[in-house]
Parts: C-alpha cells; structure tokens; sequence
C-alpha cells in the first residue's frame, strides 16, 4: 500500500515537471520566434539564414529548425536537442548547432546564442582580417563587463568553414587562449552573440550590429 501511494507521488510529481519544462520550453520558444521576427525585420537575417536557441533550467536546447525562415518562425520551427545536441524530436536541428553548444559548454550562466547575418558583419569581416577593434563608444557599455566607452575590445573574425566541428573547435581554441568576449565574426558569413536570456543576447545583437556598422561606415568600401 505504502508502495503504491510513493508510485502514486512520484508520477503525479512527473506530470507536473513535465508541465513545468513544456512551459518553459514554450516560453522560450515564443522568445525565439520574436527574437527571429525583429532580427530579419532589420535585414540582419535574409534568406533562411540565422540561428538561434535557448537554454532550459534542464540543460536542455531550444533551437530552431535547420533551413526555416528566421523571419517567419512557428512554434514547430523550434525544437528540442539535448546537451550534446542530438535530437529529441523527428527533425533536423539548425546545421550549425555545435557552434551553439561549444557556447553553452564554455559559460554556465548563458541561456541564449543567437546568430544573425547582417550585412554590416559581413562587410566588417572584409574590412579586416583577424579582428574588429571597437574603442571609445559609448555603446560599448551596452556589452556584458564593460563600464567605460574607453574599452579596447577586440572581436575576433575566423575563417569561414562548411565543416563546423573544424569552426567550432578553432572558436574553442581561440576562447581558451584570449579569453571570454561577447561575440565573434565568421568572415563573409554572419556573427554569433550571446546572453544570460534571449533578451540580453538581442541586446547585444543590437549593440554589437551597430558598431559593426560604424566601423564599416569609418573605413568606407575596399576598392577593387
Ligand atoms: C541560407 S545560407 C545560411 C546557412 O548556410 C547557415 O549559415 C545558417 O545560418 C542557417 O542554417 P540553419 O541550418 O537554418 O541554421
Ligand atoms: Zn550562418
């Protein structure tokens, strides 16, 4: 008897967590699909290009479906992947899903990466070639640890790669090397940010977009 009262007790504790994590996973769904619809409203996504994904209290990935308009997100265009990123529904996660966990891996405290495309990224990646130094904005207090417009933070630009556990291990080892930095460059291709909630990393989508764009602006258009 005493038997199937704990039997009873646990299974009701289960439908509740079950409840609990469906909840947040739809929370954050709904941040994603939002996050989505404002980066491609600014041309920071076009094409199907983009991803982005949150973090579960579980350790469990939201992230969105490889190959769906950024723009356009449904709430079945985000789907469930565990920790080392293998699926837990019937779909094909964003192709770039490992850049996402080496991120999660590395900072315990962040719960959301997300990737835009935005043209000024990709003129800045043309515009140098290592890194991108950003010094004495005033939006640069809008990047997680820095009080002073007198910063010198240098954003790294890698190569771009097709084969991403190569691009991801080459993030990896320039993060163990130089240290943490709020976002980094792949050349001719996008950036990757990222924050303690999906709100937080489009702030720093928006912070860093805009002083990419500055900094295209400043040095002008290579000539042929
Ligand atoms: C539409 S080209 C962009 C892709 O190759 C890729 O870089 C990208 O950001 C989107 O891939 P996805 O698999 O949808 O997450
Ligand atoms: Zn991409």
């Amino acid at each position: 008897m005493r038997g199937r009262v704990a039997a009873l007790r646990i299974g009701a504790f289960r439908v509740v967590t079950d409840r609990v994590m469906n909840d947040e996973f739809h929370a954050r769904a709904r941040e994603l699909i939002e996050a989505g619809r404002y980066i491609h409203e600014r041309g920071w996504a076009p094409a199907t290009s983009g991803n982005f994904s949150a973090r579960l209290s579980d350790g469990r990935i939201a992230i969105t479906v490889s190959g769906k308009h950024k723009g356009a997100l449904t709430p079945d265009d985000i789907m469930l992947i565990d920790a080392a990123g293998r699926p837990l529904e019937d779909k094909q996660p964003s192709a770039e899903t490992l850049l996402h966990l080496s991120l999660y891996r590395r900072y315990p405290a962040v719960g959301a990466v997300l990737h835009p495309h935005s043209p000024s990224a990709t003129l800045v990646s043309r515009l140098f070639r290592d890194a991108v130094i950003l010094e004495d904005y005033e939006l640069l207090k809008a990047l997680p640890g820095i009080e002073t417009h007198a910063t010198r933070l240098a954003i790294p630009i890698f190569p771009n790669d097709q084969n991403i556990p190569r691009l991801a291990e080459n993030v990896e080892a320039y993060l163990a090397r130089h240290g943490d930095v709020p976002g980094y460059i792949i050349a001719g291709h996008g950036f990757y940010t990222w924050g303690a909630q999906v709100k937080d990393a489009l702030r720093h989508v928006e912070a860093l977009e805009f002083l990419f764009e500055l900094e295209t602006r400043l040095h002008g258009v290579k000539a042929p």
